[in-house]
């Protein structure tokens, strides 16, 4: 009988390589000496000793293709959240992963990795201190989430040590990071059209916003640990700076190291809240004839104004992480990075 000879454990894919997290990712293990494939639906970039195949995940040949003598599985690709569209969040992130898991059984991929969220276990109300224990969202806050809480679930329980197929879900929250097309270009934007001035709520609300290497950090981690005989099988970790930082001094701190005002003014959240219901119901009824995007989601809005922060006791257990990079250098790193956002610029 013929031996199937497995790739190099340090041959790996990433699914989502184009992206922030993909692209740093890419980037890290280049450096540790991996061999990377990038396979995304759009290539952002060139680096040497990259493969790239551009391809939608939901192609199952052209993933195939991409995962030839693949060991190991990075999955970072999602649209994002901002689209809003249900259809394509439950094609890409739902049907298109359960693509992804099929393609990695058929090629002899030993292992996947997945960026899931912390949010899919959030609902909108405060949660402080959470662990991986918590129960999924019951009535997820969006539709991404949604469709992240079945993602989720789909690589967990794909995890099969007799056939030799071990997966992990990391769920990162608030990254952030050079690069990012999301956290600074929202807030900059935000503050340019002068709508940055007002504090939601009392301030006073604790949240995790986690460097994008730190993030890095723990999928590789996870993946170096992942191995029949480990805890991680089929079990998702918090990766996060471990400094829950009040989310308007954030703001704050991004916000005057660009040289903007820092917001002032408090607002009451309810009220907040009760207004970004409406303006999403409006925009929901009105999308048949415009699509409109409003700034104040009820989404953002609850991640403003709400304590959401994770424990990850269980990845400093079970994986060793502590977050190499601190969030005060993480922060100057990132304002550093953008200096074509600069007020005035
Ligand atoms: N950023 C954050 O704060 C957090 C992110 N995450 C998760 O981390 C992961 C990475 O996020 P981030 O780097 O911010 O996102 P990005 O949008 O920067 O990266 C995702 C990449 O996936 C690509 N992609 C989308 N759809 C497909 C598809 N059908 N086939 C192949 N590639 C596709 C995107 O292309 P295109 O841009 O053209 O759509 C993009 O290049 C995601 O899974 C996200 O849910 C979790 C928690 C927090
Ligand atoms: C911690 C965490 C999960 C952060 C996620 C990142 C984004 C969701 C935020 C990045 C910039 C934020 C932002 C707002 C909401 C949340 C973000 C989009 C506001 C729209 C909230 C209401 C305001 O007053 C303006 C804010 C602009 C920046």
């Amino acid at each position: 009988m013929a031996t199937r000879i497995r790739p190099s454990s340090k041959r790996c894919a990433v699914i989502g390589g184009s992206g922030f997290l993909g692209r740093h990712l890419v980037e890290k293990l280049l450096e540790k000496g991996y061999t990377v494939t990038v396979f995304d639906i759009r290539q952002s970039y060139e680096l040497p000793g990259v493969a790239f195949h551009v391809g939608d995940l939901c192609d199952k040949q052209a993933l195939l293709t991409a995962l030839q003598d693949v060991s190991l599985v990075f999955h970072c690709a999602s649209p994002a959240p901002a689209s809003d569209d249900r259809a394509l969040f439950q094609k890409v992130n739902v049907d298109g992963t359960r693509i992804v898991i099929q393609a990695c059984q058929e090629r002899g991929v030993q292992k996947l990795v997945l960026t899931s969220s912390a949010s899919v276990v959030f609902e909108g109300t405060d949660i402080k201190d959470g662990k991986e224990e918590l129960p999924y969202a019951k009535k997820p806050i969006d539709y991404y989430t949604e469709t992240k809480i079945q993602q989720e679930k789909l690589v967990l329980e794909a995890c099969d040590k007799d056939k030799g197929f071990l997966t992990v879900a990391i769920r990162p929250h608030g990254i952030f990071g050079p690069q990012d097309p999301q956290l600074v270009p929202i807030l900059v934007d935000t503050a340019r059209r002068g709508k940055m001035k007002f504090i939601i709520g009392d301030g006073s609300n604790l949240v995790d916003f986690t460097f994008v290497e730190n993030v890095v950090h723990g999928h590789i981690l996870a993946a170096e640990h992942l191995k029949p005989d480990s805890p991680l099988c089929g079990k998702a970790y918090h990766i996060t700076n471990d400094e829950p930082v009040r989310f308007w001094d954030f703001m704050s701190q991004v916000l005057v190291g660009l040289g903007y005002d820092a917001p002032r003014y408090h607002l009451p959240y309810q009220l907040v809240y009760g207004i970004a219901l409406l303006l999403w119901l409006v925009a929901l009824l009105l999308r048949p004839l415009v699509r409109i995007k409003p700034t104040f989601t009820p989404m953002r809005v609850a991640l403003a104004g709400t304590h959401h922060y994770y424990s990850c006791a269980r990845a400093k257990e079970d994986m060793g992480y502590r977050p190499p990079v601190s969030l005060k250098e993480g922060i100057t790193r990132t304002v550093e990075s953008y200096p074509h956002l600069r007020k005035g610029v």
